[in-house]
């Protein structure tokens, strides 16, 4: 049934429902508003860890786009009863156990926290087996994009040229390298035939001898505001490639989280990514 403003029935009714962890985050004020701005959501509601002086505030008014009359809540299953899609930019162990109870209670995900070890992606697929859930480090049109670059250079460029990932972010990020480089670094090795865990080189110092042709290289670079610069080198003899992406701003991030929320609302139980959702595969 579609909406019609003759009915006797709420527009908000016919809204997706969405839930935010991680509410005052430096990308929870960002998913509010994103959430807020985009047709066919609205905000159900905003959550935090217990003990955060946000708990009980208004979640527009923390976000900068005035009263919502959601207050933030630290009750995160009290809050999913009537929550269609949850959005959860936190960290690999918060996201775990906010997977359980989606689990349990059936509300699907959108996931942006990184920092996960393979084993914890593996345990988030089987905690949530009964849900859908969107899991990718970066959302942003931008980067997505910039995986099938990488893939396409490799696949040209094979195994005549070194390949090392740098990226850059602010003083404040845990996780290293960032979630995107990793991807980065596993979309041109699955081209190439390398297994990324066995070929990545996070470290070199010392007398660690002549660079491997397998290795690829990771690279992290922290200070300031940076919101996120990932450069991906192909270095060949007498030439170079640079495939860079940099983030000017945290809104596209979110943006890319609220297209998720349509997408996934509908979608069978399964893990899916942002390739899925902007249809890049
Ligand atoms: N996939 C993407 O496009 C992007 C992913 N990220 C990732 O998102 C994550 C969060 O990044 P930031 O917002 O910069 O971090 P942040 O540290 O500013 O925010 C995280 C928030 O989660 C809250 N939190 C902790 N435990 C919680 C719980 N049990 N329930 C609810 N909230 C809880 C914290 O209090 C904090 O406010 C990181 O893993 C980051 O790498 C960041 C930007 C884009
Ligand atoms: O922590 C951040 O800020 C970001 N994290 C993501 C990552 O780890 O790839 C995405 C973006 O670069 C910002």
């Amino acid at each position: 049934m579609l909406y019609s403003p003759d009915s006797n029935v709420t527009k908000e009714s016919f809204m997706l429902k969405i839930a935010v962890t991680g509410a005052a985050g430096r990308m929870g004020g960002h998913l509010i508003k994103a959430v807020t701005d985009a047709e066919g959501i609205t905000l159900a509601a905003a959550i935090e860890r217990p003990g955060h002086p946000m708990v009980g505030q208004d979640a527009g008014i923390l976000a900068g786009c005035g009263a919502l009359n959601v207050l933030i809540s630290d009750q995160l299953e009290a809050s999913l009863k009537a929550v269609d899609v949850l959005i959860d930019f936190t960290f690999p162990d918060v996201t775990l156990a906010n997977a359980e109870i989606c689990a349990k209670v059936k509300t699907n995900m959108v996931i942006g926290s990184t920092g996960f070890t393979p084993e914890q992606r593996q345990q988030l697929a089987d905690t949530t087996g009964n849900i859908a859930v969107m899991l990718a480090p970066n959302m942003s049109v931008g980067v997505n994009a910039c995986f099938k670059l990488l893939k396409e250079a490799a696949n040209i460029l094979g195994d005549g040229f070194d390949v090392e990932v740098v990226e850059l972010h602010h003083n404040k990020k845990k996780d290293s390298p960032s979630g995107t480089a990793v991807r980065m670094g596993e979309v041109v090795a699955d081209a190439l035939g390398r297994d990324y865990n066995k070929v990545a080189n996070y470290h070199r110092e010392g007398m660690c001898g002549e660079r491997t042709k397998e290795e690829i290289g990771m690279q992290t670079v922290r200070g300031g505001d940076i919101v996120g610069e990932h450069t991906v080198y192909f270095i060949g003899m007498g030439e170079r490639i640079e495939i860079t992406h940099r983030a000017m701003s945290r809104e596209m991030f979110s943006r890319g989280a609220a297209r998720a929320c349509q997408w996934i609302k509908d979608k069978a139980p399964g893990m899916y990514d942002m390739q899925d959702v902007l249809d890049l595969k």
